[in-house]
């Protein structure tokens, strides 16, 4: 595909690479010739392609967070094309950097962003309707998911009209991530959005769907072997090895009926209920933490220094690391850091999930923080008195909360008349 690119767009501007490719055209990255500002231009071959259409649809859901900056939009004699904010990897280049598969943590982390998005997105009253991870992109900040593509963007509410309900519909977006109605010709509304991400949550745990060995074939063939596969798999078949909440998610998504509004919130639960019970990191994103713990400390001896167990290891200031073989070291102190952030984080993440949890008007269960305390047991409330009355307190239970004043100010207790509220 030749461009000839019309000055009218690069006046200011010179294309600097070619950042991905999509089925009309390609994206480029675009660097301002004064400023030192870059952009992605997307072009698309047609003169009328739907790229103006995805960007009237950006224009429209400008504002939101993780939605990409729409700069400028417009056609040529050859082309059309829109300027928006550079963004960094899709999630897929992630995925294949992280050896394939995501931890849990990350997934939850990466969901949570994921159904604000699509929250934002509906309630701007338009469904995606081709999600998949190489529309999920991060920004430059790396832990910020960015929901990209809005190709096939379409509205669901017209005039606060639900669209009605129709079948025989063409098969819309991409067969891997597809909903089953979507597969079987039902217009899609918001909840075909919403099984795309739960089948997204599954491909990113475990890095493969049942499905996806059928990629080979032409497109129609393609669609019905998917669904033939995606639509006689058991739930549970399909979700066995991840928590729970990943098949009640997908049951909740197929239940859902043609019009109606999804509970984002109880969606968002779900997930911080693995995140609190598996004492995940509340905002954790492998591509970042594993290079971290294994990049920047590249010798033995700032090892040891970051983590004060230098009287176990040898000082040194010249070995690497990556050169002791067969020591295992790295696993190792890998694991090490893994250990002494999981405390860390532990009672932070608590504390944390207990506020959220309260945002969405839930009370705080003593059980819930103080779990496997039999003195507890009984209480619903805690409050300044069961804090005082406690052999077992926080502080034994939580070391890095040290003392009475920063468990209340980490969780921000807050008197009213005899109990205490967490909010
Ligand atoms: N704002 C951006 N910043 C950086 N890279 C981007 C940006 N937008 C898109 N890309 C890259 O370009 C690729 C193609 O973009 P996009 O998915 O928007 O095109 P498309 O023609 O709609 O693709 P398809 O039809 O295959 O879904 C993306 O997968 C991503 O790698």
């Amino acid at each position: 595909m030749q461009i000839e690119f019309d000055k009218t767009i690069l006046e200011r501007y010179y294309i600097k690479d070619e950042v991905g490719t999509g089925s009309f055209g390609k994206v480029y990255k675009l660097q301002h010739l004064s400023k030192n500002k870059s952009f992605a231009l997307k072009v698309d071959i047609r003169q009328k392609g739907s790229v103006l259409l995805e960007a009237k649809i950006l224009a429209d859901l400008q504002g939101g967070l993780g939605i990409p900056k729409l700069y400028k939009y417009g056609s040529t004699d050859q082309f059309s094309y829109m300027i928006v904010e550079l963004l960094g990897p899709t999630l897929n280049k992630l995925l294949k950097q992280c050896k394939g598969k995501f931890s849990l943590a990350t997934v939850v982390s990466i969901m949570l962003q994921l159904i604000t998005r699509i929250e934002y997105v509906h309630k701007k009253g338009y469904l995606h309707r081709d999600l998949k991870p190489h529309q999920v992109l991060v920004g430059r900040n790396p832990k910020m998911i960015y929901l990209t593509d809005f190709g096939l963007a379409r509205k669901f509410e017209v005039n606060n009209y639900h669209i009605s309900f129709q079948n025989s519909c063409p098969r819309v977006g991409n067969a891997t991530f597809s909903s089953l109605n979507n597969h079987s010709g039902v217009r899609q509304s918001r909840r075909d959005d919403l099984e795309s991400i739960a089948y997204m949550a599954l491909y990113f745990l475990k890095g493969h769907l049942p499905w996806q060995s059928i990629q080979k074939l032409s497109s129609n063939t393609k669609w019905q072997n998917i669904f033939q596969i995606k639509s006689h798999i058991n739930i549970e078949d399909l979700c066995v090895g991840s928590p729970k909440e990943f098949s009640i998610l997908l049951k909740y998504c197929r239940n859902l009926k043609f019009e109606e509004k999804p509970d984002y919130n109880y969606i968002q639960s779900l997930f911080l209920q693995i995140q609190q019970r598996e004492n995940l990191y509340e905002s954790f994103y492998d591509w970042i933490e594993d290079e971290k713990s294994l990049r920047s400390p590249t010798t033995i001896c700032e090892f040891s220094q970051s983590l004060s167990i230098s009287n176990n290891i040898p000082r040194c200031s010249t070995i690497n690391v990556e050169n002791i073989a067969g020591v295992g070291i790295k696993d190792e102190i890998k694991e090490v850091i893994n250990e002494k952030r999981r405390k860390k984080s532990r009672a932070k993440t608590q504390a944390q999930s207990i506020m959220k949890k309260n945002r969405m008007r839930h009370t705080l269960n003593i059980e819930a923080v103080e779990q496997g305390d039999n003195q507890l047991s009984s209480k619903n409330w805690f409050d300044e008195s069961t804090y005082n009355s406690l052999d077992v307190t926080p502080k034994n239970i939580y070391p890095e909360i040290r003392n009475r004043k920063a468990w209340f100010g980490a969780v921000k207790v807050k008197k009213d008349e005899d109990r205490c509220k967490v909010f």
